[in-house]
């Protein structure tokens, strides 16, 4: 006689917690990404964590800034001072904990990584004991500064190369820019092409060509200006990344550990200034000293009740008025400069004093 099957005891697994990274060279986009993605949020709870390489978080504050409804300060958690990819143990997965046992936890977590930050060892992290059974990487996807790669900052220097091989024979050519940014579109699920509006189509399709000769395989490329993209293109691509490491190749494969030795950050006070041209200009000339890659911060500018944000990838400079000094604030200025490790300190601190 047959046994009764018994009656199972196991419930269903929960179901896990899908997290998107958000990958991409500094200032490519990311922080405007990600207000995109939270103000189009198709009614998901959705929660974000932001990593800075500066000890300053600016681009909590971007976001929170933003006045986006249902979106509150406790749902945007910042990670500054450091690189995710390093500080795995002590930083990310404590925060994810967090976020993970709120009372509602988020439908959705965007996390987006500083802008040097290497994915791979993040992605490996969703395989850590204490979260792989209730998260899974739903995609990687990064944004590309679409004029920064038509300009070729991050291609090797031809001339510095070759005058490197005649001096003492070295065949190799490290770029650190060309390292960081062919790993992030190498983990890559999706790329976005961004800042196509101020490329040409045919620049655009040049750019196009040439990150995909950076790829082993094929991988969407979807043009982007200011971070506009469908929702459903980039939330929702069900990848679970954690699963497929071997399928995103990275320079730092056989490094027990690995460093960012190559950059390093410093923020400067600020005054008030008179007017945000005089600001723009500051930030312009601070831009041209040696081994700066990016300036980002706020400063008061006369009386006016607002802060004033401002922005400089490479040589460009933007700033807007992004909200109100809060009663009792200090009218504090702060800039945060990011460059290649010895950058002209000095020569960025004479800059943005005038
Ligand atoms: N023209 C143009 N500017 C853009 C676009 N996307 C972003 N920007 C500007 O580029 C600057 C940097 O944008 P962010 O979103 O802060 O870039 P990020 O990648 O988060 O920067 P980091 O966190 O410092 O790496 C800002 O001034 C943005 O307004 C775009 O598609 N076109």
């Amino acid at each position: 006689m047959t046994q009764p099957t018994p009656a199972t005891s196991v419930k269903n697994p929960p179901a896990k917690i899908p997290c998107t990274i958000v990958t991409g060279f500094l200032g490519a986009g990311k922080t405007t990404l990600v207000r995109h993605l939270l103000e189009n949020n198709g009614g998901r709870r959705l929660a974000v964590l932001v990593n800075e390489f500066g000890d300053i978080g600016f681009d909590g504050s971007f976001i929170e800034g933003c006045g986006i409804t249902g979106c509150t300060a406790e749902d945007i958690v910042e990670l500054p001072n450091g690189c995710i990819c390093c500080t795995v143990a002590d930083d990310f997965i404590p925060a994810l904990e967090k976020l993970l046992n709120r009372a509602q936890p988020p439908d959705h977590i965007l996390i987006e990584t500083s802008g040097l930050a290497l994915p791979k060892p993040l992605v490996n992290a969703f395989n850590w004991p204490a979260i792989r059974n209730r998260v899974t990487v739903d995609g990687v996807i990064a944004v590309v500064d679409g004029p920064a790669v038509a300009e070729g900052t991050f291609a090797d220097d031809p001339e510095a190369l070759a005058a490197q091989r005649t001096q003492d024979g070295a065949v190799d050519h490290d770029n650190p820019l060309e390292e960081v940014f062919e790993d992030q579109i190498l983990c890559a699920d999706l790329i976005l092409l961004n800042k196509s509006d101020a490329i040409d189509q045919a620049t655009r399709d040049r750019v196009k060509a040439e990150i995909q000769a950076h790829l082993p395989k094929a991988i969407k490329i979807v043009e982007t200006s200011h971070g506009k993209v469908e929702p459903a293109l980039v939330v929702g691509l069900g990848a679970a990344a954690e699963t497929d490491l071997a399928g995103r190749p990275s320079h730092h494969e056989t490094e027990a550990d690995h460093d960012h030795d190559d950059f390093e950050s410093h923020s400067f006070a600020i005054q008030a200034v008179g007017s945000p041209d005089i600001l723009a200009a500051r930030v312009a000339k601070a831009a041209e000293a040696a081994g700066v890659l990016r300036l980002k911060g706020f400063a008061a500018v006369g009386d006016k009740p607002m802060r004033l944000v401002v922005q400089g990838v490479g040589r460009r400079i933007a700033h807007h008025y992004d909200r109100a000094w809060t009663p009792g604030e200090a009218r504090q200025g702060r800039i945060v400069a990011i460059g290649l490790k010895g950058f002209d300190r000095g020569a960025v601190e004479a800059a943005l004093n005038g």
